[in-house]
C-alpha cells in the first residue's frame, strides 16, 4: 500500500526546494544504496511512521513559454488523477498571480484533498502575508519555508492524515499470493499482454479491490501460475490528456510499482531501449521491486542468430550494475514466450524472497574476503568479520566490520556479485550494507 502526494504549482514558487527538504535526508540514506541513483522528482519520505511518495511535478515542464501554461495544466490533471494528497504551492513573496488562479480553478472542481502551501514565508511579516491565499478558495493556507524548513511539520501532520486506510484483507495476505504489475511505455503491449494472460474469464478466481484507490486487484490461474495482476485503472484506461509526455508514464508506473512485488517491463523491440525505458527500470529497482525484461513485438523484428544477443547485451549495458535481470524477446501478437515470461516472473518474486541461512552465508564469504580483503585505506586494514541477512521484504545484508565507513562502493558491488555468483538471485535488487562491530 502506497501513499502517493503530488506537488504541484507554478515555477519558482520553491516546488523543488520544498521537495528536497522534504526528501532530503531519506535520499541520503538511499543513496548509499548501491547502484540507486538519485531521482529529482521522486522521492519517499516518511512522517510520524507513515511511508509516502513524493512527486515535485515542477522538473517535468520543459519547452517555451507559450506551451507552459498548457502544460502545467495538463500536468495538474495528471497529479489529481494519480496522487491522494496534492500540495499547491503557493508564492507569499509575489502573493497570488493569474497562474495561481489557473491552477486553483483546476483544483478546486476535482475531490483530492488540497493543502495550499504559501512558501517563503521565512518571516512572521509573510506568514501573515500567507493567508491573503485563502481567497483562492482551497481552505486555509499553511505558511512554510522550504528554505529553513519551519511551518513544514504541521502541514505534514495534515497530510498524512488524508491519506486513505488501507483496506486489507487478510484471506488475501494469508495466501500470498505474488503480485505481479506490468508497466513500460505507451504502446509497448502491456494491454495486449494483459488480455493474452487474462483473456478468457475463466481464468478469473476472485476479483479482490484494490488496497489502492482505484485499482482493482485480480486473481488470476493462467498458463498454470496462480497469481495477483496488480491493476492500476489507469493502465487499462486511456487518460483524456495526452501521454506524450514522460510525466505520465513516470507517474502510471509508480502507482503500479509500489503496489507489486514483481513488475515485468515491457520494452517495444521496434523502438529500442530508451531513456524512459531506462527511468521505469530504476523506479522498480529504486522501490526494490523484482523484475523481468519483455522485448515485445519480436515478431516484427528482421533478425538473425546474433540479432537478440545485440539486442540483450546493449540492455545490460544501460541497465548496469543491476543487470542481473532476466530478458526475453516475445510477441504477445503470436503468443510467443508468454508463458515464459510469466514463469520468469515468479522466479523473479521466489527470488526476491529468498532466505539464506546465516552459516552457509558465512562459510562462503569467509573464504571470499580471505582471498580478497577491502583494500586498506589509510592504512587501515579493514577486517569483515560476518554477514548476515536482514528481515526486509527483499534480500538486504549487513556485513559487520571494525571500520565500515571505510568499504567502498566497488567492494560493496564486489560482495553483491559474489552473493549472485553463489545464490540465486536474479531479477531481484539486493542490497548490501556494511555495519560496525
Ligand atoms: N526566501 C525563500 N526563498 C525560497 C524558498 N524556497 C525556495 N526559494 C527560492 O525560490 C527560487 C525557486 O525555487 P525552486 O525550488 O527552484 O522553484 P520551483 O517551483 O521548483 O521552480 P520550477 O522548477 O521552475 O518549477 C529559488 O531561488 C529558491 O532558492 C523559501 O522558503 N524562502
Ligand atoms: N506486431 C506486434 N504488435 C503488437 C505486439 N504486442 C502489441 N502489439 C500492438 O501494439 C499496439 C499497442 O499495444 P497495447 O497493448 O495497446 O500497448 P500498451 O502498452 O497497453 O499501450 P498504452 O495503453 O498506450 O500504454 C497494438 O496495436 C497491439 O496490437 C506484438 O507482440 N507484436
Amino acid at each position: 500500500m502506497s501513499n502517493m502526494v503530488a506537488i504541484v504549482g507554478r515555477p519558482n514558487v520553491g516546488k523543488s526546494t520544498f521537495f528536497n527538504r522534504l526528501v532530503g535526508t531519506r535520499d541520503a540514506i538511499v543513496d548509499e544504496f548501491s547502484g540507486v541513483t538519485r531521482d529529482r522528482h521522486y522521492g519517499k519520505t516518511e512522517w510520524i511512521g507513515k511511508e509516502f511518495s513524493i512527486i515535485d511535478t515542477g522538473g517535468y515542464v520543459t519547452g517555451s513559454d507559450d506551451v507552459f501554461e498548457d502544460e502545467i495544466r495538463k500536468q495538474v490533471q495528471l497529479a489529481v488523477e494519480e496522487a491522494d494528497v496534492i500540495m499547491f504551492v503557493v508564492d507569499t513573496m509575489t502573493g497570488i498571480t493569474d497562474m495561481d488562479n489557473d491552477v486553483a480553478n483546476l483544483l478546486r472542481k476535482q475531490d483530492r484533498p488540497v493543502f495550499v502551501v504559501a512558501n517563503k514565508a521565512d518571516t512572521n511579516e509573510r506568514k501573515m502575508d500567507a493567508s491573503e491565499f485563502y481567497a483562492m478558495g482551497l481552505g486555509e493556507p499553511y505558511p512554510i519555508s522550504a528554505m529553513n524548513g519551519s511551518g513544514t511539520g504541521d502541514l505534514l501532520d495534515e497530510v498524512v492524515a488524508k491519506f486513505p486506510k488501507p483496506q486489507s484483507d487478510p484471506d488475501e495476505e494469508a495466501e500470498e499470493l505474488p503480485r505481479i504489475s506490468v508497466v513500460g511505455r505507451p504502446n509497448a503491449g502491456k494491454s495486449s499482454f494483459i488480455n493474452a494472460l487474462t483473456g478468457s474469464d475463466r481464468n478469473i478466481v476472485t476479483p479482490v479491490s484494490g488496497t489502492t484507490r482505484d485499482s482493482i486487484d485480480t486473481h488470476y490461474k493462467a498458463y498454470g501460475f496462480d497469481f495477483t495482476l496488480v491493476d492500476t485503472a489507469g493502465l487499462r484506461k486511456k487518460s483524456k490528456v495526452h501521454d506524450d509526455l514522460e510525466f505520465y508514464s513516470v507517474m502510471r508506473s509508480i502507482r503500479s510499482i509500489e503496489s507489486s512485488d514483481v513488475c515485468i517491463l515491457m520494452i517495444d523491440a521496434e523502438e529500442g531501449f530508451h531513456s524512459q525505458d531506462l527511468n521505469i527500470f530504476s523506479l522498480i529497482a529504486k522501490n526494490n521491486k523484482a523484475v523481468v525484461i519483455l522485448v515485445n513485438k519480436w515478431d516484427l523484428i528482421e533478425k538473425d542468430h546474433q540479432t537478440a544477443k545485440k539486442f540483450e547485451k546493449l540492455i545490460r549495458s544501460r541497465i548496469n550494475p543491476f543487470d542481473d535481470v532476466e530478458i526475453i524477446f516475445t510477441s504477445v501478437l503470436t503468443k510467443q514466450r508468454i508463458h515464459k515470461s510469466l514463469d520468469a516472473a515468479i522466479r523473479a518474486y521466489e527470488n526476491r524472497k529468498r532466505r539464506i541461512k546465516t552459516s552457509p552465508l558465512n562459510d562462503y564469504f569467509q573464504t571470499v574476503i580471505a582471498k580478497q580483503p577491502p583494500p586498506a585505506l589509510k592504512g587501515k586494514y579493514i577486517k569483515i568479520k560476518y554477514v548476515t541477512q536482514l528481515p526486509t521484504k527483499f534480500p538486504s545484508f549487513a556485513f559487520f566490520a571494525n571500520l565500515p565507513q571505510y568499504v567502498k562502493e566497488p567492494y560493496k558491488r564486489f560482495l553483491e556479485n559474489k552473493l549472485r555468483d553463489q545464490f540465486d538471485f536474479t531479477g531481484t535488487p539486493v542490497r548490501i550494507f556494511m555495519r560496525k562491530k
